[in-house]
């Protein structure tokens, strides 16, 4: 009973979540690198006995050496001396080494458990948080674990067993110099907690503006020719200085606030060295004691001095680190919004016959964009999707690759309703080409083989002969291993695409969803697109959001989706001659691009 309250007392002060935060890191990451820490444990005790042993030796080197004046003593005291300074020094290094071993290794650990975490996650939870939020959780996070572990260990192991070692010296020597030394110490702990809640408001707030500074310079970068062309350069220039500078006052606040132990720490330990010089000075002129003693006690006070201020400040320091890793426990605790349910079948594909019935959708609550939205896509035919923007249709592709899951109503491929069978199965069978192609920083080789990370070289310029970019990737100087630059800078939109059907090519999915380009390309690479998407079309079912007539009037059939409905659905002559919405659709499209002809 009396040893829980002790441990209460002690616990106490520390908050409970600091106190969870801590026993989860060490329960994990800790406890998995026990053997890691137990080994700089030791090096740090003896860094600890080595310095207590440098303190003890100073009152037998004055006693000795200049008060008794033994000669002998000077070669086996400075051998001593010499021998425990080099022990310390290696252990220092041993320390160093193993606790940064464990500590890259908790970073690494961590690192690739949050990305399997992120990888986890639904297309929602990535719409709902900015890159630069994620990308600072992921780096800072992982690094947090480890400082708290290494903070609290070093303290533990080196600051506490040099202060217990140097305290032992200190009794030994004169207990009474030793209290009057160390009285100061709880004013110290006191001074230090007044600090925590001021350091942790001002961390949350520098956090959060590193993370906008970090969002906004990224979307500024990416969108650097919109900045350039629209002349954005000033405005956003005076936007990010008033946004660092806000991010320099609140990192200065925060040195400030963690500084302010400072001033306290030397002012009592100037206050200790004082008083036990005044006793010590006494007690030597007029008490008989040795000067050797009072010399041992001052250099054990002063090396305490280090490690002391270090465990005072302990709570400080952790602060901020504790932040961070709670960040990094709150990506680790996500639930998989994406996860399949134990057990589910695979998706079998025959034709691909896609089917929605009635099917009801919103990204967000009580805002629905498909309102019992039901069509069919024969297995190896082309299907149409045409309508106003904003009508449903790319939604319409991200509920058939499982992005989102409708609300109400079906979703069938071959009969199997596509929630019921998991995600990867589904997604194996698709193959989406998107009217904006996203292309990863790498060569070209390695952006085709996206499709099938497995293909031979040979597989992957056969899908590119069939994409026909076979040809403009052999005219650059690199060929397939040619840099395609972040997000395929380097490349014209409609090389862009050839290379996305390329992929498409290689996965070889029995269902193409194509969003058409709605961006006008060059006739030429226009048709090398036209005749590529022919020959992917072929048997396989063709869901295409269609923005160009030409497609429209090849289509086996065309749905014409309308506020979150399918309103009319046929073959382009059937819709014409019924001279309902895709009439009137056709007629504005028609006379748009005659316009657009005869300019
Ligand atoms: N990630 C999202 N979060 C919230 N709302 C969205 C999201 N994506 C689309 N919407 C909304 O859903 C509606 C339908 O969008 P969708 O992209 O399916 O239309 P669309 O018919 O493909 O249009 P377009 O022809 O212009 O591409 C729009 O009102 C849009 O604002």
């Amino acid at each position: 009973m009396r040893q829980s309250k002790f441990l209460a007392s002690l616990t106490n002060l520390v908050s409970p979540e600091t106190r969870d935060t801590i026993a989860r890191l060490f329960l994990t990451d800790g406890r998995r690198h026990w053997k890691g820490y137990a080994l700089s444990f030791v090096f740090m005790g003896i860094m600890a006995a080595t310095t207590s042993g440098l303190a003890y030796l100073m009152g037998t080197v004055i006693n000795r050496i200049f008060v008794e004046q033994n000669s002998s003593a000077i070669w086996l005291l400075s051998g001593a001396v010499f021998l425990l300074s080099v022990v310390k020094g290696f252990s220092a290094y041993g320390q160093a080494v193993t606790l940064a071993y464990v500590g890259n290794r908790i970073v690494a650990d961590n690192q690739k458990k949050v990305l399997d975490r992120l990888l986890h996650q639904d297309v929602r939870f990535f719409a709902g948080m900015h890159t630069a939020e994620i990308s600072l959780r992921f780096n800072s996070g992982a690094q947090a674990a480890r400082n708290v572990l290494n903070l609290i260990i070093t303290s533990l192991g080196r600051d506490l067993l040099s202060v217990i070692g140097l305290t032992a010296v200190m009794f030994l020597q004169d207990p009474v110099m030793a209290l009057i030394g160390l009285g100061v110490m709880p004013i110290a702990v006191a001074g230090v907690r007044r600090l925590i809640r001021k350091v942790r408001k001002i961390f949350e707030r520098e956090f959060h503006g590193a993370v906008q500074i970090m969002a906004e310079s990224i979307e500024t970068f990416q969108g650097i020719r919109t900045v350039k062309s629209f002349n954005m350069e000033d405005a956003l220039r005076a936007r990010f200085a008033s946004r660092i500078d806000s991010l320099e006052r609140a990192s200065n606040r925060m040195i400030r606030a963690q500084s302010q132990s400072g001033p306290l720490m030397e002012a009592l330990a100037g206050v200790a060295i004082a008083l036990v010089i005044m006793y010590a000075g006494w007690s030597v002129l007029h008490g008989g004691r040795t000067p050797g003693e009072f010399f041992s006690v001052i250099t054990a006070l002063l090396l305490s001095y280090e490690p002391a201020k270090r465990l005072g400040r302990l709570n400080l320091d952790l602060t901020s680190q504790l932040l961070g890793a709670r960040m990094l426990f709150q990506v680790l605790d996500m639930k998989a919004t994406e996860a399949d349910e134990p057990g589910m079948p695979g998706l079998k594909v025959e034709g691909g016959r896609i089917e929605f019935e009635d099917v009801t959708f919103g990204y967000r609550e009580n805002e629905p964009v498909l309102r019992g939205l039901s069509f069919v896509a024969e297995p190896g035919q082309t299907t149409a999707l045409v309508g106003p923007s904003g009508g449903g249709k790319t939604t319409v592709m991200n509920l058939i690759e499982r992005f989102y899951d409708p609300e109400s109503g079906r979703i069938t491929i071959d009969g199997q309703q596509i929630e019921r069978v998991t995600r990867r199965s589904v997604r194996d069978n698709v193959s989406y080409v998107s009217q904006d192609v996203f292309l990863f920083s790498g060569t070209i080789r390695e952006n085709i083989a996206f499709g099938r990370p497995s293909a031979s070289p040979e597989e992957i310029e056969q899908a590119a002969r069939a994409a026909h970019a076979h040809d403009f990737i052999l005219s650059f100087a690199g060929g397939y291993d040619s840099k395609v630059g972040e997000h395929g800078a380097q490349l014209s939109g409609g090389q862009r695409q050839r290379i996305a059907i390329a992929r498409a090519f290689l996965k070889n999915a029995p269902i193409l969803l194509l969003d058409e380009a709605t961006a006008a390309l060059d006739s030429e690479s226009e048709a090398e697109i036209q005749k590529a998407l022919r020959t992917l079309q072929k048997d396989r079912t063709t869901l295409v959001i269609a923005h160009r007539l030409q497609t429209v009037v090849n289509a086996d059939r065309i749905c014409v989706v309308d506020g979150g409905r399918v309103v009319e659905w046929g073959r382009h002559d059937e819709l014409l001659a019924r001279r309902g919405r895709y009439f009137n659709f056709h007629q504005l499209q028609f006379a748009d691009q005659r316009e657009r002809l005869l300019a």
